[in-house]
């Protein structure tokens, strides 16, 4: 695993810390360039630029975009479906090599990455150097995947006259449509997993992220022959031109909203297209009374909290047995208090702001109906300019209260009180999402029922590290159950990969 990741508390290298340091002071003073949209090997503007203002410091411009037209949509889908057969047709291992070379420019450019990542998002210094990490992780891994599976291509029972291949062959061009929170590793996961299975790529960063995606975009497109992957800015309506678009799949990671009307959509051809959507989750942790609950208070705090709880794997509800129930939430109140609200730059701080004013304003409604419905245990918006929240803990709601149910995507969580395991599981489970959970138990009967019983993905147990964060490339599968996943597969596993092609029996019979 590589040397900073989800879990790690400093970046363990004071020459590193200088170097973020001095490369976030450059981002945030230079003039910011505007992005443009990469079709075919050449750099196309527009008349509309999409700008991103620092989240922390609020007026300097940290990153923009031209915002692609309907006619550069269109040319983008077209240029990647002109190089899907060449990109098809290359020995896999030749694509491997030239994915293995951006890697090498990633892993160059590491700390120039993470700085625009804190830039753009506001994310804490390891967050950020976690994310630019992964990506070097992700692209092996994958790498490495399809290498061992020798390209995903069988021999099924033959003869010496018969030869019988099962083959695993890649759709053409695929969409690929990224969030704001993760905008180089989720990026790099998806569009890895269709070049690596031989498809050509269309990419869309989000509009909150221009220059972090493109910054990733850039690289790849210098190592992979023109037109392979194009890369088009803009927001909701330029997504939405590129799904119905002509495209031959898509692969999509953002809100449950989007992805599944994404997933309902009708190609152009009039017949479904696979449609990879990794969505939010309302992620519980579980403590049963045996807990160790400095481990289940650390655990939790961490997955709560950390990237302003702004990850669709962040913990959002505490389910605990109320008879630990006053002495878990006044640990976690504790924890939650020493965190340090700020702007990535400063070494101490632990979470900044939430990435725009429309997370904010969701952040107050819950706030202000949370002191209504339940208690505020602890946190709320700062009094200083830009979207700050002290980490919100609320106790007491009525159970199936809606702010149990919906992600609000801050770091906003809910303590609910229940009696043994049977009635946590039936509380975890009565949500519509299914993404991450974790249990806090010494009992393993206890712990072998959560396994058995939850419907989530990515589980953990006893994990003081990230009670439902921090999966890895090769470590842990991603994979969203529920409304939290379209395909029953996930990112960063072992299954991934398949999801990116179709299947092709091939019967061929010796000419002799
Ligand atoms: N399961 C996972 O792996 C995973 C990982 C990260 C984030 N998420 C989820 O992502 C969400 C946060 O990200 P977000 O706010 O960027 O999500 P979002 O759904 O608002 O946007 C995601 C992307 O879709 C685009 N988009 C928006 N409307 C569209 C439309 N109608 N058609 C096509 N594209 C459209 C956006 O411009 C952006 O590029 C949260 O719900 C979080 O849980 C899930
Ligand atoms: N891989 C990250 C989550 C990415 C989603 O936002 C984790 O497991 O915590």
């Amino acid at each position: 695993m590589a040397s900073v990741n989800y879990a790690s508390t400093s970046l363990g290298d004071e020459a590193l810390d200088l170097a973020y340091e001095a490369a976030l002071v450059s981002i945030r003073s230079e003039e910011s360039p505007i992005e443009s949209n990469l079709i075919g090997g050449e750099q196309h503007v527009s008349e509309t630029v999409i700008e991103r203002i620092d989240p922390v410091e609020g007026s300097t411009r940290v990153g923009a975009a031209y915002a692609a037209t309907p006619e550069q949509v269109t040319a983008a889908i077209t240029a990647a479906r002109g190089q899907a057969k060449a990109w098809r047709k290359r020995d896999f291992r030749e694509r491997n090599a030239m994915l293995l070379a951006a890697r090498t420019d990633v892993e160059f450019e590491l700390t120039r990455i993470a700085a625009i990542l804190s830039a753009e998002t506001g994310k804490t210094r390891l967050e950020a150097y976690g994310e630019a990490q992964e990506v070097l992780d992700m692209i092996s891994h994958y790498c490495e995947l399809f290498e061992k599976n020798n390209g995903y291509a069988a021999q099924q029972k033959s003869t010496e006259r018969e030869q019988n291949l099962d083959i695993l062959v890649p759709y053409g061009a695929f969409a690929v449509i990224a969030p704001f929170n993760f905008p180089v590793a989720l990026t790099v996961g998806m569009m890895v997993g269709a070049l690596v299975t031989g498809n050509t790529v269309v990419l869309k960063p989000s509009d909150k992220t221009p220059r972090s995606t493109a910054a990733i975009g850039d690289i790849f497109a210098r190592h992979l022959p023109a037109g392979v992957i194009n890369v088009i800015h803009g927001g909701a309506e330029v997504g939405q031109m590129l799904a119905e678009g002509d495209v031959d799949g898509i692969a999509f990671t953002g809100s449950a909203q989007v992805g599944w009307q994404l997933f309902e959509m009708a190609g152009p051809r009039g017949f479904q297209r696979p449609v990879l959507a990794e969505m939010g989750g309302q992620n519980p942790a579980i403590v049963a009374a045996s807990a160790n609950l400095d481990d289940a208070a650390a655990g939790i705090v961490r997955s709560a909290f950390g990237l302003s709880g702004q990850k669709c794997s962040a913990c959002r509800r505490v389910i605990v047995d109320e008879s630990v129930a006053d002495e878990l939430i006044a640990k976690i109140k504790e924890r939650a208090e020493q965190l340090v609200v700020g702007d990535p730059m400063d070494r101490a701080t632990n979470l900044g702001p939430v990435i725009d004013d429309a997370i904010g304003a969701r952040l107050d409604a819950a706030l202000a109906t949370a002191a209504e419905h339940g208690t505020i245990v602890t946190g709320g918006r700062l009094d200083r300019d830009g979207n700050f929240f002290a980490p919100i803990v609320v106790s007491d709601l009525p159970l199936g209260h809606a702010l149990t149910k919906d992600e609000l995507f801050g770091p906003f969580l809910t303590v609910i009180k229940v009696n043994g395991m049977d009635e946590a599981l039936a509380e975890a489970n009565a949500v519509d999402y299914g993404l991450s959970a974790g249990v806090f138990s010494q009992v393993d009967e206890e712990i072998e029922q959560f396994y058995d019983e939850i419907e989530a993905g990515v589980l953990y147990s006893n994990r003081a590290d990230g009670a439902t964060t921090g999966a890895w490339p090769g470590v842990q599968s991603f994979c969203g159950w529920k409304r939290s996943g379209t395909s029953g597969k996930g990112g960063l596993g072992l299954h991934y990969l398949p999801g990116f092609m179709r299947e092709q029996n091939r019967t061929i019979v010796s000419n002799g």
